[in-house]
C-alpha cells in the first residue's frame, strides 16, 4: 500500500503539533503549515515527523489567503504526489464581551477560523476529487460549538459555523469518496488556553493561573486535557476505522459537555 499523505495547518505548536506527530506514529508522511512567523516551531515539528522515520514537509501558510491555501495544497501534492488527509487545526481564540467586540476583531476570529476552514476544505477536496481517491477531510470545532463559552461569543460562534460547514461538506462530497468530520476539544493545555486564562482571570477578578483551574473544575475525568488526547481522536478520523461516519462534530472533551 502506498503511504498516505496529510496535511495539517497550525501545526507549529498545541493540538497541530500533537495531530502531526501523532499521524506520523500511524504511518503517514506529513506536510506541516503554519504563519511565517512560527517557522522556527515548525522546523522542529519536520524533525519530530522525520525522526519517525517519516516524510515531513513544512510549508508558510497564512489559513486565511486563498492563494496560500491553495498554494499549500499544490505543493505538497507536487512534492509527495498526493493529498489524502487534511486536517484544518489552525485558530485562534480572543477573550472578549460581545458589547466590546470591534468589527475588526470579530472579522479577524472569523478569517481565521471560519474562512481559513473554508478554504482549507475547499482546497483539499478539489485536490482529492481531481486525484479520484476519495480522502479525509477533518476540521478543528470546539465544545462552544454546541454550547458557548461567555466572553468568547464570537469564537464560539466561529466554531458553530465550522460544525454547519462541516455538516455541508459531508453532504456535497460523500459522492467523491470524502468523509468530512470535526474534532471538538474541551479545554487543552496549549498557549491558547494562556491566553485564555489570563484575559479571563482579568475580567473575572482571578490570579493568573486560577480561570483555566476554575474551568477545569468541570472536566469528569479530573484533568485538563493534553493535544495526545485530541491527536488520537483526529488518528481515528484520519484512518479507514471512520470511513463510515460523516458530517459528524464530536466532543472529545473529558467529560464537559454531556448532549
Ligand atoms: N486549546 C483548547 O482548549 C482548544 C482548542 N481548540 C481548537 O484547536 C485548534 C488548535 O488550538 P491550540 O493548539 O490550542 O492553539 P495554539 O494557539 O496553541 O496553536 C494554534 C496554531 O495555529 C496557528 N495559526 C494561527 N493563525 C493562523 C493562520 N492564519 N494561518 C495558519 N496558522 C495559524 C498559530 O500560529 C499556532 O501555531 C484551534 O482551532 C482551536 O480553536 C478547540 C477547543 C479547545
Ligand atoms: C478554546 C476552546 O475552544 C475552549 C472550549 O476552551
Amino acid at each position: 500500500m502506498t503511504t498516505r499523505i496529510a496535511i495539517v495547518t497550525g501545526a507549529a505548536r498545541g493540538i497541530g503539533r500533537g495531530i502531526a506527530e501523532r499521524l506520523a506514529k500511524d504511518g503517514l508522511d506529513v506536510a506541516v503549515a503554519d504563519l511565517p512567523a512560527m517557522r522556527e516551531e515548525l522546523d522542529q515539528v519536520v524533525a519530530a515527523v522525520e525522526k519517525q522515520g517519516r516524510r515531513a514537509l513544512a510549508v508558510d501558510t497564512d489559513v486565511t489567503s486563498k492563494e496560500q491555501t491553495d498554494a499549500l495544497v499544490r505543493d505538497v501534492a507536487g512534492h509527495f504526489g498526493q493529498v489524502d488527509v487534511f486536517v484544518a487545526n489552525a485558530g485562534i481564540a480572543r477573550v472578549t464581551s460581545l458589547l466590546d467586540t470591534g468589527l475588526e476583531e470579530f472579522e479577524q476570529i472569523m478569517a481565521v477560523n471560519l474562512r481559513g476552514v473554508f478554504l482549507s476544505y475547499q482546497a483539499a477536496a478539489r485536490q482529492m476529487i481531481a486525484q479520484g481517491t476519495g480522502g479525509k477531510i477533518i476540521g478543528a470545532a470546539s465544545i462552544v460549538a454546541y454550547r458557548p463559552f461567555a466572553l468568547l461569543g464570537p469564537y464560539s460562534a466561529s466554531k458553530w459555523g465550522v460544525r454547519g460547514l462541516t455538516q455541508a461538506a459531508a453532504m456535497e462530497w460523500a459522492k467523491y469518496g470524502i468523509t468530512v468530520n470535526a474534532y471538538c476539544p474541551g479545554i487543552v493545555g496549549t498557549a491558547m488556553w494562556d491566553l485564555i486564562d489570563e484575559k479571563l482571570a482579568e475580567a473575572e477578578g482571578l490570579d493568573k493561573g486560577r480561570a483555566i483551574k476554575k474551568y477545569a473544575e468541570a472536566i469528569a475525568l479530573g484533568r485538563v486535557e493534553e493535544p495526545a488526547d485530541v491527536a488520537a481522536f483526529v488518528s481515528y478520523l484520519a484512518s479507514p476505522d471512520s470511513d463510515y461516519m460523516t458530517g459528524q462534530s464530536v466532543m472529545i472533551d473529558g467529560g464537559i459537555q454531556f448532549s
